[in-house]
């Protein structure tokens, strides 16, 4: 069954259309409640409106540069030595490594998001005709500020009275696209008709905000954790986690993982909204702790984001006294209650060991989109339809999907794996957050690397993630920067074992560099908290094109950003071709990447000076 959250406005020129009548099986689609108020809408205020403030002016108080350029020279750093560098030992690396570079993907989705209280409004956008600027600013908050922002708001605003106002509120239906911003509370909608005769939708909960005509951030729903069907002794590890409060897709998600019937999940949200947890703790409920059969699958792309996953999946399930392991490389452990994967280690041991498939319920896969892109990755994709068709009684095992992105064909291909599945998605143009400011700069190719280095000296807020294209390029780039002094390290599928590339992400996670030089291996999934910037040394590519692939530039730009965390995104420009794809960007993603004309300005853009930089680190 899909449960289509497509845009009703699609039905009146929109790009998204309707649920096949076939396919949501005779459920009413009818028009959602839609609310329109004097105020401005939503969207206008933040994005590229005219009314639009330049960026970031509504984002903390400018104080002026923070660090001086003895200061940022004065780096503690101390270079690492370069890594000696071996052979692939292990299977699995190679196999992983060369298909991290850039993926061509062009895609639409529909939404889910249009709820979303983000404040985007106070992220001004580019005005028309203004001239572009940047206007830097140093709020690198370590919370998350819509959550303690929207959870103040609630309570300045007594219920009753956001209920008359909403009820006050002028209402036009049916108004052409482009009239005004669209607002739409589809919620109910959804609710109602994916859960049937449980009715989950309570208008009081909308909380609904006429000053943003929406009802909850993607970093905040409006219920509790002890609302979702989750038991007592997951809801103490949840507790424990310190999550205060589920975030939307984690609302979303679980309650529609947990209904009656256990049926297939595609789920998109953006990067940094939680989804991890949603699947984590969604698949969690469904173990039984007294079966000690392996009953959840977790499979991902890279040997990283397994262990990541495995992590996550032990912050919950170790309360709760599930056994869970990690199938990274060979010879592990393969009997945990859940068993966390690389795709590459997966289908080894699948073809060695046998895992027991017995007592298999769900099977996860996270970043779902590039696992199953037959495109880029013919083999995975047949390993893992041959898994799916054969591995496991179809009607025994929930399939769950998580990406922040999805192409038209990877759905199609999804759809025609799994037949009708549930559905969780968000609009195209939703998906960048608005917690990440995007700069470029430009520079010419013969001194792109110096100029490189001297950017990630000014990076003294937080740590950084640098993505180079192809892992030769990486090495240069990381020979150079290493041997100036900088405490960087390196991480690529190629060339590096398992054992050196686990020792790495630890070092960094630990907070022993102050940036990580990698491939399109880490561009997905990865999550740490103190990355503050991302630096695309080289623009992502779609390959054997001179495109630029804007699935990537998305991921990689999120790994900035986590849980409404402020981010930077820098990209290095050294053509004007190159700056004109960059360009394009700002159409598809509804942003702004501005110029930043010379390397002192960035003291202010990411700058917080000798000691914030010492303070990250040590922090981590
Ligand atoms: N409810 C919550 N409250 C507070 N923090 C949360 C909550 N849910 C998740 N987080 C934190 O938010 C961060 C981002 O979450 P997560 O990694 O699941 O994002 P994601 O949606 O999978 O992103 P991506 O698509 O980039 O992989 C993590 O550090 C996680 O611990």
């Amino acid at each position: 069954m899909i449960y289509d959250n497509s845009d009703p406005w699609g039905a009146e020129g929109g790009s998204s259309a309707k649920p096949d009548a076939e396919e949501s099986k005779g459920q009413s689609w009818e028009t959602a409640d839609y609310a329109r108020t004097e105020r401005r809408p939503r969207r206008s205020r933040g994005r590229r409106g005219t009314e639009g403030g330049r960026r970031g002016e509504s984002r903390g108080r400018w104080r002026g540069p923070s660090s001086t350029r003895e200061e940022s020279k004065g780096q503690p750093w101390k270079s690492r030595e370069p890594r000696q560098e071996e052979p692939s030992a292990d299977p699995w690396t190679a196999e992983e490594s060369h298909k991290e570079e850039s993926r061509g993907q062009s895609w639409e989705a529909t939404d889910y998001s249009h709820t979303d209280r983000h404040p985007r409004g106070s992220r001004s956008r580019r005005g028309h005709g203004e001239e572009r600027k940047f206007k830097p600013r140093h709020d690198h908050d370590e919370e998350p500020r819509e959550t303690s922002e929207h959870h103040e708001e609630s309570h300045d605003h007594p219920h009753e009275e956001r209920k008359r106002s909403y009820k006050d509120t002028p209402r036009k239906k049916g108004p052409k696209r482009g009239e005004f911003e669209k607002v739409k509370i589809k919620r109910r909608r959804f609710f109602e008709n994916s859960h049937g005769k449980e009715v989950l939708y309570r208008e009081e909960d909308e909380q609904f905000d006429p000053e943003t005509h929406s009802a909850q951030t993607h970093f905040r729903a409006n219920k509790d954790w002890d609302e979702l069907p989750i038991p007592q002794n997951l809801l103490a590890a949840i507790e424990q986690a310190g999550f205060p409060f589920p975030s939307k897709i984690q609302n979303f998600g679980i309650e529609v993982i947990l209904k009656e019937g256990y049926e297939n999940l595609l789920a998109q949200a953006p990067n940094g909204s939680g989804k991890t947890a949603t699947f984590v703790i969604g698949s969690l409920c469904r173990v039984d702790i007294n079966n000690p059969q392996t009953q959840v699958i977790c499979i991902n792309h890279t040997i990283e984001l397994a262990n990541q996953n495995f992590q996550e999946y032990k912050r919950f399930a170790d309360p709760c006294g599930i056994s869970v392991s990690v199938l990274s490389k060979g010879g592990e452990r393969i009997d945990g209650q859940v068993l966390v994967a690389s795709s590459g280690s997966f289908f080894k041991a699948l073809k060695t060991k046998s895992i027991n498939l017995e007592g298999l319920k769900v099977l996860v896969m996270d970043e779902a989109d590039h696992i199953l892109n037959k495109k880029d990755n013919l083999e995975n994709f047949k390993k893992i339809e041959d898994f799916i068709k054969t591995g496991f009684p179809r009607d025994q095992v929930q399939v769950l999907l998580f990406s922040a992105t999805y192409t038209d064909s990877v759905k199609t291909d999804i759809v025609q794996l799994l037949g009708n599945l549930n559905e969780i998605t968000i609009k195209k143009e939703d998906l960048m957050l608005d917690t990440i400011d995007h700069y470029y700069f430009r520079t010419p190719q013969s001194t792109k690397i110096d100029t490189f280095e001297q950017i990630l000296r000014k990076i003294t807020s937080g740590v950084s993630i640098a993505f180079v294209n192809t892992c030769n390029f990486a090495r240069t780039v990381y020979g150079v920067v290493s041997k100036k002094e900088w405490k960087c390290a390196l991480l690529m599928g190629q060339d590096m074992t398992v054992d050196e590339r686990n020792l790495t992400m630890n070092d960094f996670t630990e907070g022993k560099y102050a940036t990580l030089i990698t491939t399109n291996l880490l561009a997905r999934g990865i999550d740490n908290t103190k990355v503050k910037c991302v630096v695309n040394f080289d623009l992502p590519r779609i390959p054997k094109s001179r495109d630029i692939d804007d699935v990537l530039y998305l991921h990689r730009s999120g790994r900035c950003s986590r849980f409404g965390r402020h981010g930077v995104c820098i990209s290095l420009v050294t053509t004007d071709e190159e700056l004109a794809t960059l360009k394009t960007l700002e159409d598809s993603y509804n942003m702004e990447i501005a110029e930043v004309r010379s390397l002192d300005d960035f003291d202010a853009i990411v700058g917080g000076g000798e000691k914030a930089a010492e303070e990250a680190v040590k922090d981590l």
